[in-house]
């Protein structure tokens, strides 16, 4: 059975993934070395890199050199209080390797997946009036019916006061971007992948610039982790990661199932496979097979301060708006090569955004 994969958050702005067992954790990581390796020039990939985390290629602690981890952007990263959501999406969250035992555990958890083409796997939803969160497991999201999950999946978008439309309208602008490159493409194929939604739980400062009283400014979190090149380039086997306080669905099962925080903060986590083998199925990219090495140091690439759309005090630009939203692909063990567009995926998508123009219009 597959043990659940920590994700760690770094102080130089990434997270790390543990590999999964074989086949899943080499297949993830064999997913972003061809969609960032150094020569890749298909167009289609460099595309795609966009709507994915930046990969930073891979990680171990020199305690435990063995253990790989996929070191990548955290998506959270640049907000104050994020609200976060991870959406499973496609018809079938089996690949087609899977073994009828698996398949059927799969329909099982969620029947309504061939028919809805996503299901709400966590969201995490920042209250206005209270400064806190309130959270939602996959239960709740296996919970929504044809007719409920409009109103179940708006619910990421109330703050408590108000509906967040403009969080909404982003979100489609950038699921849109996702469907052009998934109808333009039939190279790749992607099963039990999720799409993360994240936005800034934190209201807008009023025209005169104060943040309302009884909210923080800003979070020491987001101060202490200012993009650190040199954390990046040279100090890569100093892990000072702790636990992703965001990670949706990774922290309970952590505790449960004996992920531990080593002294200092540095990590050692249970779960990996000392020798993760590709699995055998053959991608079209060449170079494909990395050269990264398991110090983390691989696989070049800055840490670029996104826009946010904080040019001046007050209400952003609409264009800028899109920008305060962040909803990126991640999962990729069951990624595989393909020779047509990926119809599972792209029903999901439309069906996914079918419902959020409900809720904006609502
Ligand atoms: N790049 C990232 N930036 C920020 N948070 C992330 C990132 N990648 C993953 N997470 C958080 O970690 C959670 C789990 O990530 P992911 O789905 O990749 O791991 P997993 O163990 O395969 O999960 P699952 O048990 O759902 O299959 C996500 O729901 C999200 O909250
Ligand atoms: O969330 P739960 O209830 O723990 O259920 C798991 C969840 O559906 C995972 O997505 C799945 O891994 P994949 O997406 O990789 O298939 C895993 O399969 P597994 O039991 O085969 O590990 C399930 O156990």
């Amino acid at each position: 059975e597959k043990k659940p994969a920590c994700i760690l958050q770094h102080p130089d702005g990434t997270v790390l993934k543990q590999l999964q067992p074989p086949p899943r954790g080499p297949r993830e990581m064999q997913f972003y070395s061809m969609v960032y390796a150094e020569d890749c020039c298909d167009p289609c990939l460099l595309d795609l890199q966009r709507h994915l985390p930046k990969y930073f290629g891979t990680w171990s602690s020199p305690e435990s050199p063995n253990e790989l981890y996929l070191k990548l952007e955290d998506v959270t990263r640049r907000f104050q209080k994020p609200c976060i959501m991870d959406v499973k999406i496609g018809q079938k969250s089996y690949d087609p390797y899977a073994s009828y035992e698996k398949r059927d555990q799969q329909i099982k958890k969620y029947p309504l997946m061939e028919e809805i083409g996503f299901l709400v796997l966590g969201m995490r939803v920042y209250k206005v009036n209270s400064d806190g969160y309130d959270s939602y497991d996959q239960h709740y999201g296996r919970g929504l019916l044809k007719d409920t999950v409009k109103d179940g999946l708006s619910k990421f978008f109330y703050n408590g006061t108000s509906l967040r439309k403009d969080a909404i309208t982003a979100s489609i602008l950038k699921v849109q971007n996702i469907l052009r490159w998934f109808e333009g493409q039939i190279q790749l194929t992607f099963y039990a992948s999720s799409l993360l939604f994240v936005y800034e739980g934190l209201p807008p400062p009023n025209p005169e610039g104060h943040i309302p009283r009884g909210l923080p400014e800003k979070t020491t979190y987001a101060a202490c982790c200012e993009p650190n090149e040199d954390v990046l380039e040279h100090n890569n086997n100093v892990c000072v990661a702790v636990p992703l306080d965001y990670s949706l669905s990774t922290m309970y099962t952590m505790h449960k199932k004996g992920c531990t925080r080593g002294h200092h903060g540095n990590v050692t986590a249970a779960t990996t496979d000392p020798n993760p083998q590709a699995h055998n199925s053959t991608w079209k990219c060449p170079g494909l097979v990395s050269s990264e090495q398991p110090n983390g140091n691989g696989v070049k690439a800055q840490l670029e301060e996104e826009e946010v759309g904080e040019g001046g005090r007050g209400e952003p630009q609409p264009e800028q708006r899109a920008s305060e939203v962040e909803v990126r692909m991640i999962d990729f063990a069951h990624v595989f090569p393909s020779e047509s567009q990926d119809q599972g995926y792209i029903y999901g998508l439309k069906h996914l955004l079918e419902v959020l123009q409900q809720i904006l219009h609502q």
